[in-house]
């Protein structure tokens, strides 16, 4: 005998906890548990429990908008939406302890302070006789399927990528057939608006609006625009910041309003639909794929938003913006936008107004700061963390590591853009530069001076000498 078995099973249902999972379609803990009964959804905006990273500015401006769409889908369903702030397993622990829960059902994360904190959540649930179940919903592939042939996590992507590509990868599922929701009292709901996600004074949040719609419907219907025409011009164009061709999908995947799964099985439709627009479906998709194999080292490696994971990189005279007055205005000029460098000062106010950058803009941005500024590529990823409206734990520090050179597959240290030859190449008018940095700003380096010192320093790393790096002279 559970301890819920007195209660009428009818007025029983099923708890489904939502996180980075913001969508109704293709979301397997919502469908297995909607075919179980009536469902009770649940956002926990968790910043008490140990490990978890706080969200962003510019992540929690995304989250206020995600909820208020993900509620009026859910309420097409005929799924009320429950929004909690505090201690995820304090909150279950009220949930499960009226007695009205059946079940509790998840998608699964991956990053450790999550697993662990899932960990807790099932173990409780199931103490109080409760089913819990969890589900495979954020990955192409579990990290712990996709293997090398020694049993480790892949570190390199090329071949990751030619694993995933031979593995069957699963197809959506459908949004969960409307139902009558749950006749009976539930939990109280904190009011959105009290959680205060928005920016007020100042509201910088303005061009964030302008550029984007958070949820699931604009989600879809960008998609729709990447099959129609992105995607065919991808392989041409994706490199060019002047230019709409790249997907945008980042903050979609990262807040879930799209599974991995909807996007690779509408590009592998697409590559094999057409021969025109195959190269460019089959580049995007393989970008895609970049995604899951941050999530699967992160898995594998935890220790990728924290330490090098090149450990020699330990050695390494990062600079940090207080160990110096040139250190600190090197960070500033590089938030701000006023490096005098025109691709990166526009990469940077993109970032500002929009929330999201170019990829390509992304790499010079940070070769910058690695590498020329001397800055410690943490100082770069926490500034990305809070500004940008895809930003990632798993791909933001992976992307880092792989411009500072101390990833797993690292582009090699020695590899230092040149933001002067990137903007010839990848924005030959200077439409990019025009549009974000119209005004020139002296540059705060010499290219060829810091770039020498960078690679000093790097070779005084290699032989153990004690390293220079150019963020650190006074
Ligand atoms: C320093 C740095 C930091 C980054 N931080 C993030 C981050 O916080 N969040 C994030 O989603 N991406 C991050 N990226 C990866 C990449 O820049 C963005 O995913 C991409 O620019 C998003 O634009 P898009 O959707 O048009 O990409 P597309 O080119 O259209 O690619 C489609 C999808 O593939 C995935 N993807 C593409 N490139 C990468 C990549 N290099 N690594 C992982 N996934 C990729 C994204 O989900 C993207 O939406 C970072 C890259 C760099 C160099």
């Amino acid at each position: 005998m559970t301890a819920n078995s007195s209660i009428d099973t009818a007025q029983r249902y099923q708890l489904v906890l939502f996180r980075d999972d913001l969508r109704t379609v293709d979301h397997p803990a919502l469908l297995a548990a909607s075919e179980a009964g009536p469902v009770v959804a649940l956002y926990i905006l968790d910043e008490q429990s140990p490990g978890i990273r706080p969200l962003g500015s510019a992540a929690r401006w995304w989250l206020h908008h995600a909820l208020i769409s993900l509620r009026a889908s859910l309420q097409e369903l005929g799924i009320p939406l429950i929004l909690r702030r505090g201690n995820s397993l304090h909150i279950i622990e009220e949930f499960t302890g009226h007695g009205n829960v059946a079940a509790v059902h998840w998608n699964r994360r991956y990053g450790q302070a999550e697993r662990a904190l899932d960990t807790l959540i099932k173990d409780h649930v199931r103490a109080a006789g409760i089913h819990a179940q969890s589900h495979a919903g954020a990955l192409l592939h579990e990290p712990w399927e996709l293997l090398t042939q020694a049993g480790t996590g892949y570190k390199v992507f090329t071949p990751f990528h030619n694993a995933l590509r031979s593995t069957e990868i699963r197809q959506p599922r459908p949004a969960p057939q409307p139902q009558s929701p749950p006749q009976l009292e539930l939990p109280g709901s904190d009011a959105l608006a009290k959680w205060e996600l928005l920016p007020s004074s100042p509201d910088w949040s303005g061009g964030l609006a302008d550029a984007w719609t958070p949820g699931e419907p604009a989600a879809q219907e960008r998609l729709e625009q990447v099959l129609d025409d992105i995607a065919q011009h991808y392989a041409d164009r994706h490199d060019r910041p002047d230019l709409d061709g790249t997907s945008a999908l980042s903050p979609a995947l990262r807040w879930g309003h799209l599974s991995p799964h909807q996007v690779w099985k509408e590009l592998s439709a697409l590559a094999s639909s057409t021969g025109h627009g195959a190269e460019g479906a089959l580049a995007l998709r393989r970008q895609v794929a970049w995604r899951d194999f941050c999530w699967h080292l992160y898995y594998h490696h935890p220790q990728l938003p924290t330490e090098n994971l090149r450990s020699e990189f330990d050695d390494f005279d990062w600079a940090w913006p207080d160990d110096s007055p040139r250190a600190a205005h090197y960070t500033r000029c590089w938030q701000r936008g006023r490096t005098g460098f025109g691709l990166v000062d526009a990469g940077m106010a993109q970032l500002w107004q929009t929330g999201w950058m170019h990829n390509r803009v992304r790499m010079v941005t940070a070769s910058l700061l690695v590498k020329n500024l001397g800055l410690h590529w943490k100082v770069g990823e926490q500034w990305f963390w809070d500004t940008l409206v895809d930003a990632d734990l798993a791909c933001n520090t992976a992307n880092w590591q792989w411009v500072a050179g101390s990833g797993a597959d690292a582009a090699p240290y020695f590899r230092v853009f040149n933001p002067q030859l990137q903007a010839k190449k990848f924005d030959p008018s200077g439409a990019y530069v025009a549009r974000y940095a119209p005004l020139a700003a002296e540059p705060v380096v010499d290219l060829k001076e810091s770039r020498q010192a960078a690679l000093d320093s790097y070779h005084h790393m290699k032989s153990g000498q004690r390293p220079h790096s150019p963020g650190t002279g006074s």
